[in-house]
């Protein structure tokens, strides 16, 4: 009999610590991660290469359908490589999540990824972070989380984080970012940022990683008896 993979989801806005938690969870349970929005941050950063703009829909079909991608991880390190060349950092910036963004509304684009993202659900386990995870990508997913904090505590955290790396940015432009990324991400007519049904939502605006991890990670050892 095929042995059945365990899937947890973690959806929600920029900042809201998913990544961090689903590190924690990775370290404990030995699972791979899927950052789904590294994928479609790749794609944007394809489209910026090749002068394809972010509306034009027939285009990035193409694009996303034959996206020359390899995400590549160690024991300490991962790295991302588009059509050869390291990306890994220069995904990350504003200007990038921006045009991911704007991308991701466009619903044949969705199509195109979503064979991509459910090729990372494989033995022991994965735990896949974004927006539609528990709702479109994984809807049968074990265990689904919907993570967020307030817009002005996103923008504190991703403000920090870019100080700390030397970068030159100002609160009130990072705060501006977050606040169209999430009205677009909400407001989609396809896959929009929602809780998934059953989802167990948790709002971090006053809490630490830590503590979003230990209350999931109760849950997670009593659904998978682990
Ligand atoms: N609960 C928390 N309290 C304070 N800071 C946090 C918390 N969770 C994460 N952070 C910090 O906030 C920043 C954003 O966290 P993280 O990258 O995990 O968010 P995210 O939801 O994955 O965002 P994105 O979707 O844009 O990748 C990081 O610097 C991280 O260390
Ligand atoms: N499942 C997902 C994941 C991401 N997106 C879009 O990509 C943007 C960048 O994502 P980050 O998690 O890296 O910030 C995000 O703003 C979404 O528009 C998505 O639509 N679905």
């Amino acid at each position: 009999m095929e042995q059945s993979i365990p899937v947890i989801t973690i959806d929600g806005p920029s900042g809201a610590g998913k990544g961090t938690v689903c590190r924690l969870l990775a370290q404990r349970l030995g699972w791979e991660i899927l950052d789904s929005g590294a994928i479609y941050r790749v794609l944007a950063l394809a489209s910026i290469h090749h002068q394809v703009d972010p509306s034009d829909e027939e285009s990035l079909i193409p694009l996303a359908a034959h996206l020359d991608v390899q995400f590549q991880s160690t024991d300490n390190s991962s790295q991302i490589i588009l059509e050869g060349e390291e990306v890994t950092l220069s995904i990350r910036n504003e200007e990038v999540g921006g045009v991911a963004s704007k991308i991701a509304s466009l619903p044949r684009v969705r199509e195109a990824l979503l064979r991509r993202q459910r090729a990372f659900k494989q033995l022991p386990g994965l735990i896949a972070d974004g927006r539609d995870m528990g709702t479109v990508v994984f809807p049968d997913a074990e265990v689904k989380v919907f993570l967020t904090a307030s817009a002005e505590e996103r923008a504190d955290r991703r403000f920090k984080e870019l100080k700390e790396k030397g970068h030159d940015v100002k609160i009130g432009d990072l705060l501006n970012d977050i606040k169209a990324r999430d009205e677009r991400d909400t407001n989609r007519s396809v896959a929009p940022m929602v809780a998934a049904e059953g989802a167990i939502c948790i709002d971090s605006t006053t809490v630490s990683a830590q503590e979003v991890y230990e209350q999931l990670i109760q849950v997670i050892e009593k659904t998978f008896n682990i």
